[in-house]
């Protein structure tokens, strides 16, 4: 009998709903786009209601396509844009603030003082993060500090933190269950990932109570029963993980040295290391990638800021093209010995450069060079980026992939995957389903009803679409990826 997961994937532009079947299939689907708010120059914040209306929305819009009962429904799954940060009140469920989204960076001058304080290397070794206000910690110290009465509500036990998981698993549990999973919990920056707790230190440095914290739980496990009056009957949630640690999941990448990255606005590729947690020497994350029955799986992150972001620039704000697809047949055309190189770093470079101060640039330009030329440095950027933190991996003692699995709205471009395989000198490997973010949740949520037998058998239904062999001499290689480290030099301190 077909057994169907709901897969919730709130991500951070838009809400999406899955129903995939137990071969992986993903059969309906709808999603929504909401509001992205910039009260102030580096803020970006949410509207809580706004994605869990939204959620909402899509999960009854989805169900509704399928014309199914609410009772066909097996379980569900949640996969989140992750770090995002919500604060609400115990006893009403309303947040106290917006949701301070992962982007923001209100933050800075605490996360500086936190450095030159000298705590980043104990931070890093129970954390496996750098002090950045990408992560949660400091965004719910901003919020009891700037948020009146929050701090004297917090200390009576009165206010909840979560992410965005957590915060849905609240509202579809009619405020009876407060959880998260090891994945989330350790985009904190209080959740020592080694002990797999809470950690006190950090939360006293931070001046956060420990009981505004979810319990940590596993990524598939019974967190839970939605409430009947939402869906029409009681649902199972059983499975949890931050998007891009589910990208992982779904993308069936379970044994060390297997690695996947996303490419949609910005890119987050992110290797599986094992139950050894790889401390990085070279500015990387290290995270929880997942935690099946209490057994932990690390895995080390790179974040690359602008990816398809560069590709919205060279249409939005160049306007050299009227839409991304264009790239594709552009580049091809484009000279290959033009040498040009663009540098992203409209907002600072992410990994492993984290230079906020970085401005990008385009370099090598002649008389010759033509819009193809440019957008082809465009693509090639993405490349290059991924190379330097491939090497960055490999200085920190990492078994790099043999083969890299790639997902995400881009790599429909076929040129900038061969041009990957090329420069990194390794194959690239597109699956059939994309999805790969929605299914790593789906995954994880029937892994424990016995939809999925085991991450086993869930490897044996990872389909390549197609494979791309490097077709680059080494010399070429060579010569193109040290230009590019030259232009990065010339917008960096480093
Ligand atoms: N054919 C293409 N070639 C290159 N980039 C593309 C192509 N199609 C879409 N993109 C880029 O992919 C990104 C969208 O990917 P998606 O995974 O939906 O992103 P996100 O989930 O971050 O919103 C956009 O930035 C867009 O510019
Ligand atoms: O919502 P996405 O896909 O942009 O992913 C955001 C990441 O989880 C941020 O760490």
């Amino acid at each position: 009998m077909a057994k169907y997961i709901l897969s919730i994937d709130q991500g951070t532009t838009s809400s999406r709903a899955i129903i995939f079947n137990e071969r992986g299939l993903p059969l309906w689907q709808a999603q929504q786009e909401f509001e992205q708010q910039y009260p102030a120059d580096g803020w970006v914040e949410h509207d809580p209601e706004t994605i869990w209306s939204s959620t909402l929305s899509v999960c009854e819009k989805a169900i509704q396509k399928s014309r199914l009962p609410a009772s066909a429904i097996n379980c569900i799954g949640i996969t989140n844009q992750r770090e995002t940060t919500i604060v609400w009140d115990k006893d009403t469920g309303t947040p106290v603030y917006n949701a301070i989204v992962w982007q923001d960076r209100r933050t800075a001058e605490t996360c500086q003082q936190l450095r030159d304080s000298g705590c980043e290397k104990s931070i890093a070794e129970k954390t496996g993060l750098l002090i950045d206000p990408y992560f949660s910690g400091t965004k719910i110290q901003w919020i009891l500090q700037n948020v009146d009465g929050a701090r004297a509500k917090a200390e009576a036990g009165r206010l909840l933190f979560g992410t965005v998981d957590s915060f849905l698993l609240w509202r579809l549990s009619g405020g009876k269950v407060h959880k998260t999973d090891a994945t989330n919990a350790s985009r904190t920056m209080l959740f020592n990932i080694h002990t797999q707790q809470w950690d006190k230190e950090l939360l006293a440095l931070l001046s956060i109570p420990e009981t505004m914290l979810p319990e940590v739980c596993d990524c598939s496990t019974d967190f839970g029963m939605t409430t009947p009056d939402l869906f029409g009957k009681s649902l199972p949630i059983t499975g949890i993980a931050g998007d891009q640690q589910a990208a992982l999941f779904g993308q069936a990448c379970f044994e060390p040295g297997m690695a996947k990255s996303t490419y949609g606005t910005g890119c987050f590729l992110i290797l599986n290391t094992g139950t050894t947690a790889i401390s990085s020497d070279n500015r990387l994350l290290t995270t929880v990638g997942y935690r099946l029955n209490g057994q932990v799986t690390y895995a080390i992150e790179g974040s690359i800021f602008i990816a398809g972001a560069a590709v919205q620039w060279l249409r939005d704000g160049l306007q050299l093209i009227d839409d991304a697809s264009q790239t594709e047949a552009l580049a091809e055309a484009a000279d290959k010995t033009s040498n040009v190189y663009l540098v992203p770093a409209f907002t600072g470079l992410g990994a492993p450069y984290w230079d906020p101060h970085a401005r990008g640039a385009i370099m090598g330009l002649t008389r010759d060079t033509g819009i193809q030329e440019i957008v082809a440095a465009g693509l090639q950027s993405v490349c290059y980026q991924t190379r330097d933190l491939l090497e960055a991996m490999a200085a920190d003692g990492a078994v790099l992939p043999s083969t890299l699995r790639v997902d995400g709205g881009m790599v429909i471009n076929n040129w900038l995957i061969q041009f990957l395989a090329n420069l990194l000198d390794s194959a690239v490997e597109r699956p059939e389903i994309t999805e790969t973010t929605a299914l790593g949740a789906a995954y994880l949520a029937g892994l424990h009803t016995g939809v999925f037998e085991s991450t086993q058998q869930i490897q044996t239904m990872w389909a390549c679409d197609q494979h791309f062999a490097p077709q680059m001499s080494k010399t070429e290689r060579q010569h193109l990826y040290s230009g590019w480290l030259d232009a990065v030099r010339r917008v960096t301190n480093h």
